[in-house]
């Protein structure tokens, strides 16, 4: 059986290869995470097709961001088709924009809080207040919560501390930022292991490079399955 906690982020540059990444993988992945990076290489087709064709559930990453009028039509637009995640930044008009345009469907708005790439010399370099990473993560997610978020993104070093916020009751937490010990971190800077971020309170863990970019991705796929796997049995 397969399990949907894993999401893997088909991060390649079209749709004939994400689709050719998804057949290699099979009955072991569920769930696929298409972004910003295959938007104009057919990413929205892919979609349509892994889930109306091979089942799968669907997480488009758009991290939308605007005036709450354009992230309410643009996620109404969105919305027709059939996806299971949507991301919008965190910020309550935005969050509050996309939960307006997603009325009525059953697609759940996940709040952006601080990207997993980005550790304190980054915000500095944004301007964004001063602080601990983590209090900032945890601020922002109670807001997004506040405004209607379904869940929030966030990093697996942030996990245990949103799960034991009120607001988080009932709402998802999904990490990526997840890397498999001795994995190559890349531009990931806020990270831990599949295990630590399911223990820690992560209903989902996105997981890219690490399989995409494997020698052979239905054994990396299956080694961080069965790494989740083995918690449960603990
Ligand atoms: O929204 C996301 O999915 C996201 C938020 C975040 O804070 N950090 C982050 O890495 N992501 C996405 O998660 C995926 C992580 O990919 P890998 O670093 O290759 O495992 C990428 O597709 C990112 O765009």
């Amino acid at each position: 059986m397969s399990d949907d906690r894993l999401i893997v982020a088909l991060d390649v540059p079209n749709a004939l290869e994400g689709l050719a990444l998804a057949k290699k993988l099979g009955d072991a992945v569920s769930f696929y995470k298409i972004g910003l990076g295959m938007l104009t290489g057919g990413g929205l087709a892919l979609a349509n097709e892994l889930k109306q064709e091979h089942g799968k559930r669907i997480f488009l990453d758009m991290k939308l961001f605007d005036i709450g009028n354009t992230v309410e039509n643009a996620v109404r637009g969105l919305a027709q088709f059939d996806l299971d995640f949507l991301t919008v930044h965190g910020d309550p008009h935005v969050v509050r924009a996309a939960k307006e345009g997603a009325a009525g469907k059953d697609l759940k708005i996940l709040a952006v809080t601080i990207l997993t790439s980005l550790n304190r010399e980054d915000l500095d370099a944004g301007l964004i207040k001063p602080g601990d990473v983590r209090d900032l993560v945890l601020e922002r997610a109670a807001r997004a919560f506040e405004a209607g978020a379904d869940g929030v993104i966030a990093s697996p070093q942030e996990a245990a501390l949103i799960r034991a916020l009120p607001q988080a009751e009932g709402r998802l937490i999904v990490t990526p930022g997840v890397r498999p010990a001795g994995a190559d971190l890349g531009d990931q800077k806020r990270v831990a292991t599949p295990a630590q971020a399911v223990a820690d309170g992560a209903d989902h863990i996105v997981v890219g490079r690490p399989i995409y970019r494997a020698a052979d991705p239905v054994a990396a796929a299956e080694a961080v399955l069965a790494e989740l796997n083995s918690l449960a049995m603990h």
